[in-house]
C-alpha cells in the first residue's frame, strides 16, 4: 500500500453546522444527531457553544451523559468565561478559537499581536489546569502571516496543547496554497495539525483534502456541508475522496453516510441537493443511453464506486436520453415482456415523450405500453371522496372512500377487515381511529366494492396518506418506500410536486404529480403508485 494514513475526523455540525443561518437545533435533536455521529464513526463531535444560551448547554450536557466513543469538545472563545461554560458541561475538550489576521486582530478584537498570544496562552492554561484536552484554532488564519501561525503554535505548544488548527474563516484558501501552507506549519511545530475550510468559492473539500494530503492529520467537516455562510466541507466528500482518491483512511462507516446525511437534512430541514456527490438523490441515478447501456454490463464503466458502499442507490432514469439498454432493464425490473414490435413502439414513444421535456415515470411507461397493447388500463381502485380536517386547535383528520373497480379482487388475501364507517369513531392512537362496532370479516370471494377509512396524521398530508394506507392493509401489501415533495414554483399557490416510491414485493415504481393542492398531490401520486402494482 502506498499511503496508509488516518485521519481523525471532527464533525462540527452541531456547532459550525448549526451556524448556517436560520437554523438552530433543539436539545433533543442535537442528541439524535450526536448519537447518529457517534455510529458513523466520527472521532471528536463539536457539540455546540455552550456560551450561546442555556439551551445549548442543555443539549452539551445530554451529549456528554451518552458516554459515546467520540470526544465531545466545545468551541470557546479565547475567554475564562466561555472556558468556565464548557467545564459546566463536562466536556473531553475545548476548541480555542483566537483570531490571528490584520483584519480580526485590529478590527474585531482591537488587540496586538502580542496581545492575542498573551491571550490565547492564558485561555490555554486555564483549561490545561482544568484537566481539558486543548485544541487551539487560528481563525482567519489563511489571511494571517504565516510566521505568526508557527510562532503562536510554538509557543501554545509550550503550555501542552494537544492539536492546533488553522481556519479557512473566509473560504479563500486554494488546493495548492491549501498544500503550502500546511506543510510550512507542520515542518515547524510538534503539534498534530487540523484543517477547518469553509466553501465560499465552492473548494472547501478540495482544500481540506489537499491540507490532510499535505500533512495535516485531522479535518474539520460537517454533515452536509453545513455551516457559516457557503457552508463547511462535507463529511462524505472528505473522507470518502480521502480514501478513495489519497488512500488516506479514517474511522468512518462508510456505508452510513447516506442515511446520516438524509436524518440530519430532515432534522435541520435542509433538503439535499439532488446533484449533491456521494448522498444526493442524482449521485448515483443514470439516463444517457450510453451510460446505462455500460452500466448494465458493469457498473464501474459509469460509477467510481458502488452506491452501496455509501449506502445509496442507483438509479434508471428513462427519458430523451434513454436508449434500448434502459428500456429493455426498466421492463425487466416491471416484469413486462413485450415482443420485438411493442418494444420498438414504445421505445419509441418514450423518446417522443423526452423531446417534450417530459421525464418518463413508470407509471407513464406502463400507460405507453398499455396504448401500444391496446389494453385499457382501467384503474382498479379509485379515490372516490377525501376529507382532510386541519386547523390549528385539531388534530390533522383524514376520511377516504376507496371505490373498486367492478372486476377487482384482492387475489391471494384470504381475508381482510373492512371497518364499516357508517358507525361513530373512536380515538385510538395519535394515528389509527377505530369504529364503535363489529369490523366484518370480508372473504376473498366477497365482491369489494368500497372501502372507507379514517385516519390521523401530523399534519393534513400525513392524515391523508395514513388514511389510504390503512384502507388498503390487508388488501395490498404496498410499501411507501419514500416521499419527497417540492415546490415547483413560487408564491402561495405555487405547483407542488410529490414523489413517491412503492414497493409490492420485489416490484417498485416511483410516481410524480403535480398539483397546486399539496394534497390532493400526495393522495393522487400514492393512488396511481397503487394501481400500478395491483
Ligand atoms: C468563525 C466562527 O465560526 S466563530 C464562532 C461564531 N459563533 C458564535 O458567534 C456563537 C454564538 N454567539 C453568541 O451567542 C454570542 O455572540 C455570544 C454569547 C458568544 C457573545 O455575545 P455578546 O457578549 O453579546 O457579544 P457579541 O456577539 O456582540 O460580540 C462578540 C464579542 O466576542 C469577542 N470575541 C470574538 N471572538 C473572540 C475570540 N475568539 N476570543 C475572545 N473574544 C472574542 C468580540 O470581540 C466581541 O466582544 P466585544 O464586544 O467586547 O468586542
Ligand atoms: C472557527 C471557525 O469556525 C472558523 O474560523 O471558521
Amino acid at each position: 500500500m502506498k499511503n496508509s494514513k488516518k485521519v481523525v475526523v471532527f464533525d462540527t455540525t452541531l456547532r459550525d453546522g448549526e451556524q448556517t443561518p436560520s437554523i438552530s437545533i433543539t436539545p433533543s435533536n442535537k442528541l439524535e444527531i450526536a448519537m447518529e455521529l457517534d455510529k458513523l464513526g466520527v472521532n471528536i463531535i463539536e457539540a455546540g457553544s455552550p456560551i450561546t444560551s442555556k439551551g445549548e448547554r442543555e443539549a452539551i450536557k445530554q451529549i456528554v451523559n451518552q458516554n459515546l466513543n467520540a470526544e465531545i469538545c466545545s468551541f470557546v472563545r479565547s475567554l475564562p468565561l466561555d472556558i468556565d461554560k464548557a467545564l459546566e458541561c463536562n466536556v473531553d475538550s475545548v476548541h480555542i478559537v483566537i483570531p490571528t489576521s490584520e483584519i480580526h486582530m485590529k478590527y474585531k478584537l482591537k488587540k496586538s499581536k502580542e496581545e492575542i498570544v498573551e491571550s490565547a496562552l492564558k485561555s490555554i492554561e486555564y483549561a490545561k489546569e482544568h484537566g481539558l484536552i486543548v485544541e487551539l484554532s487560528a481563525e482567519d488564519a489563511t489571511r494571517s502571516d504565516p510566521e505568526f501561525l508557527i510562532k503562536l503554535f510554538k509557543t501554545a505548544e509550550e503550555y501542552h496543547i494537544d492539536r492546533a488548527c488553522i481556519c479557512d474563516t473566509v473560504g479563500i484558501l486554494t488546493p495548492d496554497k491549501s498544500s503550502l501552507l500546511v506543510k510550512k506549519i507542520v515542518e515547524n511545530i510538534k503539534t498534530p495539525l487540523s484543517i477547518h475550510c469553509h466553501d465560499d468559492f465552492g473548494m472547501a473539500t478540495a482544500n481540506t483534502v489537499a491540507g490532510i494530503n499535505a500533512g495535516a492529520k485531522e479535518c474539520h467537516v460537517t454533515v452536509n456541508g453545513l455551516g457559516e455562510r457557503a457552508g463547511n466541507a462535507p463529511i462524505d466528500e472528505v473522507v470518502m475522496t480521502l480514501d478513495k482518491l489519497y488512500n488516506i483512511k479514517s474511522d468512518i462507516v462508510h456505508s452510513q453516510l447516506s442515511k446520516t446525511s438524509r436524518l440530519i437534512s430532515k432534522l435541520v430541514k435542509v433538503p439535499i441537493p439532488a446533484n449533491k456527490s456521494i448522498v444526493g438523490e442524482n449521485a448515483f441515478s443514470h439516463e444517457a443511453g450510453i451510460h446505462v447501456d455500460g452500466l448494465i454490463k458493469n457498473t464501474s464503466t459509469y460509477e467510481p464506486i458502488l452506491p452501496e458502499e455509501v449506502g445509496n442507490n442507483r438509479k434508471i432514469i428513462l427519458g430523451k436520453h434513454s436508449g434500448k439498454s434502459a428500456l429493455k432493464y426498466k421492463l425487466s425490473l416491471m416484469n413486462i415482456g413485450l415482443n420485438n414490435k411493442e418494444f420498438n413502439q414504445v421505445y419509441d414513444k418514450v423518446k417522443a415523450y423526452g423531446d417534450l421535456g417530459k421525464y418518463i415515470s413508470d407509471i407513464d411507461l406502463k400507460t405507453i405500453i398499455s396504448e401500444i397493447k391496446g389494453v385499457n388500463i382501467a384503474k382498479k381502485v379509485y379515490l372516490d371522496e377525501l376529507t382532510v380536517i386541519s386547523g390549528n386547535k385539531v388534530t390533522p383528520l383524514a376520511s377516504i372512500n376507496l371505490k373498486f373497480a367492478e372486476d377487482y379482487n384482492p387475489g391471494g388475501v384470504d381475508s381482510f377487515e373492512l371497518s364499516d364507517l357508517s358507525n361513530s369513531f373512536d380515538l385510538e392512537d395519535s394515528t389509527n381511529i377505530r369504529k364503535r362496532g363489529d369490523d366484518r370479516k370480508i372473504s376473498k370471494d366477497l365482491k369489494l366494492d368500497n372501502i372507507r377509512e379514517a385516519a390521523y396524521g401530523v399534519g393534513p398530508v400525513d392524515a391523508a396518506i395514513n388514511a389510504v394506507r390503512k384502507a388498503l392493509t390487508g388488501v395490498a401489501d404496498i410499501e411507501l418506500e419514500g416521499y419527497t415533495v417540492k415546490a415547483v414554483s413560487s408564491g402561495t399557490d405555487a405547483l407542488i410536486e410529490v414523489i413517491v416510491n412503492l414497493r409490492r414485493g420485489n416490484e417498485v415504481v416511483e410516481v410524480k404529480k403535480a398539483h397546486s393542492d399539496i394534497i390532493e398531490a400526495s393522495v393522487e401520486a400514492l393512488m396511481d403508485g397503487i394501481n400500478l402494482l395491483l
